[in-house]
């Protein structure tokens, strides 16, 4: 049975390249069922009306709560976790990416405006695990975007997304490490030259090098992911660097 996405909101041309390339490929080979929905389906209104003004004041519109119950009990599989992409949500990893991947799909629930009444979101949770979640310390329009970086997360750890197990498997982060510079032909240009060791043809140096460029790299742009890292992750070769 594929693995199932389905997404609410009120730009559904916004997920369109949901349905290029590799997740289109995937989606055509049966691994991936994707559903877009426009949330103004379940407006009773003549002008379809989805949000209002928030309670308390305060700048913009929240969008109202009835819509959406009514979409996600249409569109949701009894269960299913609902992901709420917000600034004020827990951080989306590669780990989560893992966890969701296993699960049998998702459903995507877009905001816009200031965002969704909150009761949405906790009486989602009565009906299947609710994860609000940010994909970064910056605020968006909307939640469109943080679902297609999420969707591409998820979908290429699908086995057989991704034509090629080993790039997923060697990826940034699946180690907890960036990953080191990559080179490819020529071996010298514009007078730039590709670090020896990779040419020697030795490939126990080749993966201390590699990794001692991972470790490096990661010491000086993301100390953060250093200091995370479980007690036993550095080796004593690794201490070395
Ligand atoms: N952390 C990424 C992110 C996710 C969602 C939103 C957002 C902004 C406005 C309305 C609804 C969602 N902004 C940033």
């Amino acid at each position: 049975t594929p693995y199932r996405v389905d997404v609410v909101t009120i730009f559904p041309e916004y997920l369109a390249p949901l349905r290029q390339s590799l997740l289109g490929k995937a989606a055509e080979r049966g691994l991936v069922a994707i559903g877009v929905h426009d949330l103004r389906r379940w407006t009773d209104d003549v002008h379809r009306t989805v949000d209002d003004a928030p309670y308390g004041g305060g700048p913009g519109m929240v969008m109202r709560p009835e819509p959406w119950a009514r979409a996600l009990e249409a569109v949701r599989p009894p269960g299913t976790r609902l992901v709420v992409p917000t600034p004020a949500g827990r951080s989306f990893t590669q780990a989560v990416a893992a966890e969701w991947a296993a699960e049998p799909g998702l459903v995507f629930a877009c905001g816009r405006y200031e965002g969704i009444d909150q009761r949405v979101a906790d009486w989602a949770a009565r009906h299947g695990p609710v994860s609000e979640v940010s994909i970064g310390d910056y605020v968006l329009a909307g939640g469109e975007s943080a679902v297609l970086v999420m969707v591409e997360a998820v979908t290429r750890l699908i086995p057989g997304v991704v034509g090629n197990r080993e790039s997923v498997e060697y990826d940034s982060h699946a180690d907890g490490l960036l990953e080191g510079p990559s080179y490819t032909r020529p071996a010298s240009w514009r007078g730039l030259d590709v670090p020896p060791v990779l040419l020697s043809g030795d490939h126990a140096a080749i993966a201390r090098w590699r990794r001692a460029e991972s470790l490096r790299r990661t010491a000086a742009r993301r100390p953060d992911l250093l200091a995370a890292l479980p007690e036993d992750a550095l080796g004593p070769a690794d201490r070395a660097v």
